[in-house]
């Protein structure tokens, strides 16, 4: 049998290097900076107000007091938005909004607040006057050009996993299009005779379809484009079909169910014949049954393809396993669950020379991190799997461990 390690080495080789690729800003949410950005403008682009009040001189009103305010006639009104602010002549106010530029000659801005002024509405303010009642200090609420960001300052670096906030950089740069690395396209195709849509009403000896939807969400969790294909039965002549069809766009293939020791056993049999794809037995529980290689499109597309095992939870505990790191550090994406050590809360036996992944949830403890596992070590339990925010790593050697002992933990979270 192959070890968990050896196996995770040969599933990684399947995984190429990040590519880059130019995709719109308001797409790329999630996906990682493949170069550097630098700021091809300064933000603030220009000195502008940060108040809704009057642009002046501090000069000219530093008598100003809410007693004996100073008058000052106001010659222009600049909005945001105004590109022509006229310059201001001393001993005058320009009414100006948060955001508008700084008029050539001013060098502060009074708050409305501060002033004789109410701001009602469009009536033009021309030619009246306003009473500052308060004194500002020269460069007062004024957002000078490149307080932000300096043009040719570097911006965000590469390997940035774009946000929100790196999205609203990136745009108020005005960037309508980012270099990221492609996000992988995952198609994940079930297998099996008993396997009926969600939805339908099933018959004796009928299960709903499952694991498609769960893989496919577990490759969109960990930053992939992933589509769910629709399940076949055990039928190799319709899984190669099936296959075909996928493999003309997908970058890599996931299929579950097929690949143990049964007598329809349609992934095992159908890639079997077209040689490939290895199918092995890794010492671990749950997801024994393994398979993985490549598959050969008829229009000659080598596309990487895992067979994960039927089972609910070796499916996913696999794909936890086995995919999720190489398929994250192909998009460029490095960052890995966060393992720990815990305490167990609970005793628990594990099967000698099997690498054993238990369901556990974390639970408090005045000592440190502990875990309690979740049901059986039972491939089938999803309810159990649901349930579950932790994979207790338990190592083959060990076939006994007692309440209180330290243990290596993944956190799903
Ligand atoms: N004689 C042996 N039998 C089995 C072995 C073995 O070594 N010798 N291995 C067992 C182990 S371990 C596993 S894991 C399973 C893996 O089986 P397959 O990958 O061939 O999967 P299936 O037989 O198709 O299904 C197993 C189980 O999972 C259910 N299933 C399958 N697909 C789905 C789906 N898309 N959604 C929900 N549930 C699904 C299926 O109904 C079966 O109950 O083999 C053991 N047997
Ligand atoms: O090794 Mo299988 O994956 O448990 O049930």
């Amino acid at each position: 049998m192959r070890t968990v390690t050896e196996h995770q080495q040969v599933v990684a080789s399947l995984f190429g290097t990040p590519e880059p690729v130019t995709m719109p800003v308001t797409a790329a949410l999630g996906r990682v900076l493949a170069a550097d950005v630098v700021a091809p403008i300064s933000l603030p682009g220009f000195d502008n107000s940060a108040m809704d009040g009057f642009a002046v001189r501090a000069a000219d009103v530093t008598a100003a007091t809410p007693a004996q305010p100073v008058h000052l006639r106001v010659d222009a009104d600049i909005p945001a938005g105004r590109v022509d602010p006229p310059p201001l002549v001393p001993g005058t106010a320009h009414r100006i909004m948060t955001g508008a530029p700084m008029p050539a000659g001013a060098d502060a801005v009074v708050p409305v607040e501060l002033t004789t002024a109410v701001f009602s509405g469009a009536e033009p303010v021309e030619g009246t006057q306003v009473g500052i009642t308060t004194a500002v200090p020269s460069g007062k609420h004024i957002r000078p050009a490149g307080s932000d960001i300096v043009a040719g300052q570097p911006a965000l670096p590469a390997g940035t996993r774009i946000g929100a906030a790196h999205i609203g950089l990136l745009c108020g740069l005005g960037f309508s299009t980012v270099s990221v690395f492609r996000p992988v396209r995952v198609a994940v195709l079930s297998t099996g005779s008993e396997l009926v849509a969600p939805g339908i009403p099933l018959q004796h000896g009928q299960i709903y379809e499952s694991n498609g939807a769960m893989l496919t969400a577990a490759a969109i969790e960990a930053g992939a484009e992933a589509r769910h294909v629709h399940f076949v039965p055990d039928d190799t002549a319709q899984f190669l079909h099936r296959l075909d069809d996928i493999a003309t766009d997908a970058d890599l293939i996931l299929t579950s169910g097929g690949v143990s020791a049964g007598a329809f056993e349609v992934v095992k049999e159908a890639l079997g014949m077209t040689g490939g794809v290895e199918f092995v037995k890794v010492a671990m529980q749950p997801g024994m049954p393994q398979g993985c290689g490549h598959y050969r499109s008829p229009a000659g597309r080598s596309v990487p393809i895992v067979t994960l095992p039927g089972n609910p939870v070796s499916s996913l505990v696999s794909f936890e396993v086995f995919i999720r790191d190489p398929l994250r550090a192909a998009m460029g994406l490095h960052l890995r669950r966060q393992r720990l050590r815990a305490q167990l809360t609970t005793a628990l036996t594990s099967p000698a020379g099997k690498r054993q992944f238990q369901r556990a949830v974390f639970v408090r403890h005045p000592d440190g991190p502990a875990v309690t596992t979740v049901g059986p070590p039972a491939s089938h339990h999803l309810s159990n799997l649901a349930h579950a925010d932790a994979l207790v790593d338990i190592p083959a050697e060990t076939v006994s461990l007692a309440a209180g002992d330290l243990v290596d933990v993944v956190a799903l979270t």
